[in-house]
């Protein structure tokens, strides 16, 4: 069976976005700013997140780190490139880890 978790079904909407950049989707306002636009964003999400860590505040850094993939899903389809090839990146390090 097709495991579809939120994060592919996420990326499936980004695609969607990429392809045919409806007006008041946010997803279409960063392919339409670049790759510069899209990495300002990651840049700054990731800022964002080292600050809830600081203050150590549990809700804001799931929101911050939710916020962040986002961006970093984004990234991805600028490139095209399928976030299952990160998890089998993912996947060969734990399979080449020592038991
Ligand atoms: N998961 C997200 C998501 N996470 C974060 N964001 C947006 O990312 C932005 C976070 O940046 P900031 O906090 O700096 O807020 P901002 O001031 O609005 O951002 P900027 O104007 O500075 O870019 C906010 O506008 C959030 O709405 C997201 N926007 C969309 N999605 C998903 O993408 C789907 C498609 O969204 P649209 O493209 O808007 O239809 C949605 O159904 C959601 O599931």
């Amino acid at each position: 069976m097709n495991e579809q978790t939120v994060l592919t079904q996420l990326e499936a909407v980004i695609r969607q976005r990429k392809a045919e950049r409806p007006e008041g989707s946010y997803t279409t306002t960063l392919f339409d700013g670049g790759l510069d636009r899209i990495l300002k964003k990651i840049g700054e999400e990731a800022g964002e997140i080292i600050i809830a860590s600081k203050n150590a505040n549990p809700d804001e850094i799931i929101y911050e780190t939710a916020d962040f993939l986002y961006h970093l899903l984004v990234m991805l389809a600028y490139h095209d490139i399928p976030w299952r090839d990160v998890e089998n990146e993912l996947q060969r390090r734990f399979g080449n880890r020592p038991h």
